[in-house]
This record gives C-alpha cells, sequence and structure tokens, in this order.
C-alpha cells in the first residue's frame, strides 16, 4: 500500500516545522501538502525553501481544500478557529484530523464532535508520551489520596503561548478529577488572585507561568498537612509531539469516524 499522504496546517508555526523536517525524513508518510494562513509570508513558497534548506516540491497555500482532498491526513497545529474550520474540511475528504491545537472552547470541541460522525478525529493537548503516561499516574495518585491532599497544576511555557491554562494542565487537572470520581468542572477552582479565601477542600487549581523559550513544563502537586507528592514532566525538545502526532496519523488510518485520543493511539487506555 502506499504511504499515507499527510497535509501539514500551520506550516511555518514552531510545530508544524518540526512536522515537515519529520514527515520529510519519514519512511512511512508522505507530505502532500503544507497549509498556512493567508497573511503569512510563506504562502507560494516551496516549504523546504522557506524553512531554509532543499526545495521539497510542496508548495505552501492558504487554501486547504485543493490538498485536503488528496490527503490521508491532515496534522494540525494551528489555532482554534483554523481547528474548527479544518474539521469539517477534512471529514468532507473522510482523511484522518490530528489535532494538537489547545485552547479550544466548548462551542469549538462541539463542531469537532459533529465532524468525528464522519471521519476520525484524534485529539490530545499533548501527543508526548511522557505525559500520556503521566496522565495515568495522576489518575491513580488522586484515587490513592484522600481529599486532604491539595491537588494544584503548576505549569511553565515559552513567551508566545497564547493560552493558559495549557492543554496538557487541564488533561492533567480531568485526570485528577476523575481519580476521585468527578468532572474538573466540578472542582476547578478559578486563578487565584487578590483575598481569594482559603482553599475549599477538594479543589484543583492551575498556576501558569509564561517566559523564554520553554518547551512545556508540568508539576501536579498533591499537598497534605507535612508532606507532598509531585509528578513532573519536562520537554525540552517539540519533537516529542511531532512523533506522536505522526504516530497517530498512521494509527487513524484504519479506523472509523470518531474522536480519539493519545491514550487510544499509545495503547494506555
Ligand atoms: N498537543 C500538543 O502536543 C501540542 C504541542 C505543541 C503545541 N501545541 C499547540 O499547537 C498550537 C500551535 O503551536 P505552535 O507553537 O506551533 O504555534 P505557532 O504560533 O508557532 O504556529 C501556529 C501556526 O498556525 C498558523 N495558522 C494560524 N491560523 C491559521 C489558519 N487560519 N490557517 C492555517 N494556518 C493558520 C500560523 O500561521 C502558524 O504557522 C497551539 O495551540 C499549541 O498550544 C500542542
Ligand atoms: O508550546 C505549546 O504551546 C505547547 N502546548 C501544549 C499545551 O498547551 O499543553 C503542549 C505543550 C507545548
Amino acid at each position: 500500500m502506499d504511504k499515507p499522504g499527510i497535509v501539514v496546517a500551520g506550516a511555518s508555526g514552531r510545530m508544524g516545522q518540526m512536522l515537515i523536517q519529520l514527515i520529510g525524513d519519514s519512511d512511512q508518510a508522505r507530505l502532500v501538502g503544507a497549509v498556512d494562513r493567508p497573511d503569512s509570508p510563506w504562502i507560494g513558497q516551496d516549504v523546504g525553501t522557506a524553512m531554509g534548506g532543499a526545495a521539497m516540491g510542496i508548495v505552501v497555500t492558504d487554501d486547504p481544500i485543493e490538498v485536503i482532498a488528496g490527503a490521508q491526513a491532515v496534522i494540525d497545529f494551528t489555532s482554534p478557529a483554523a481547528t474548527v474550520a479544518l474539521a469539517e474540511l477534512t471529514a468532507q475528504a473522510r482523511a484522518v484530523h490530528v489535532i494538537g491545537t489547545t485552547g479550544l472552547s466548548e462551542g469549538d470541541l462541539k463542531h469537532i464532535a459533529a465532524a468525528a460522525r464522519h471521519a476520525p478525529i484524534i485529539r490530545a493537548g499533548n501527543m508526548s508520551l511522557g505525559v500520556n503516561l503521566l496522565v495515568g499516574l495522576t489518575r491513580k495518585v488522586a484515587a490513592a489520596l484522600g481529599e486532604d491532599w491539595d491537588i494544584d497544576v503548576v505549569e511553565a511555557h515559552h513567551r508566545h503561548k497564547v493560552d493558559a491554562p495549557s492543554g496538557t494542565a487541564l488533561m492533567l487537572g480531568e485526570a485528577a478529577a476523575e481519580g476521585r470520581g468527578k468532572s474538573l468542572d466540578d472542582l476547578r477552582t478559578p486563578a487565584r488572585e487578590g483575598i481569594t479565601g482559603a482553599r475549599e477542600e477538594g479543589s484543583i487549581g492551575f498556576a501558569a507561568i509564561r517566559g523564554g523559550d520553554v518547551v512545556g513544563e508540568h508539576d501536579v502537586i498533591f499537598a497534605a498537612d507535612g508532606e507532598r507528592v509531585v509528578l513532573r514532566h519536562l520537554a525540552t525538545d517539540r519533537a516529542i509531539f511531532a512523533r506522536g502526532a505522526l504516530r497517530a496519523a498512521l494509527w487513524g488510518q484504519d479506523k472509523g469516524p470518531g474522536e480519539y485520543d493519545m491514550s487510544d493511539v499509545l495503547g494506555l487506555g
């Protein structure tokens, strides 16, 4: 069988460039399209040349329809608005949509769920093996410890990140809430500022640091009287997210319509 053809959306972005390099070097997939926003200076350029290397024979376009029609998967690390639009187009082409974009609203998620009725969509706030293992550990530790153990998720990212808490922090918070048999919506405490009052028992808090070139750091802190347990993941290279996304695109090739996540892809369920 031919290697699956993959479109990268957000080609000029930090993740887009990682993916183009990874797919270009892969013997399991081929790059068939590169999409970016209409005002990107990369539009009309060969994507390899735009990245400062050799030409790859793929011209960056702001019109996803044509390239998606000939693709088996779209890997998308863009913005919430772009991701919602791409979900509809990718579903129409019956291709696999791998979504790494974070900061999606409830409304965005409803659009994505509607698109997943027609094609497989694999979405995760973090595509790395390490974080997806940490999600399982967080669920277990939260289940083992009583509500007298306070839970906070503290995360740090580079200065360009636009959403908070990070998608990863929300995955970890959801896992902690699940461990306690609740939903994060029930336990999440608003960002702290001013006279917040004492902490509510069983609540889950979030704190975000933004600065420099930090790729991504997450601590899940379980704090009780006299002791703390800290679960930590440190990302030092974005390649971990790109490898996870490509793995998801390949895994999705024989899957039916529906919503999947990285625990499905990695068999961690
Ligand atoms: N799930 C994960 O593992 C993971 C890992 C890293 C980043 N992310 C998320 O991926 C997203 C992108 O991160 P980044 O660091 O690459 O950001 P970035 O700003 O470097 O790149 C975003 C890219 O999307 C493009 N874009 C924006 N609007 C578009 C549109 N309408 N059509 C086509 N392209 C469009 C931009 O031009 C840019 O090339 C963020 O939401 C981030 O949180 C997720
Ligand atoms: O760089 C980013 O932006 C990242 N976003 C994801 C998140 O929101 O958790 C994953 C880590 C990097």
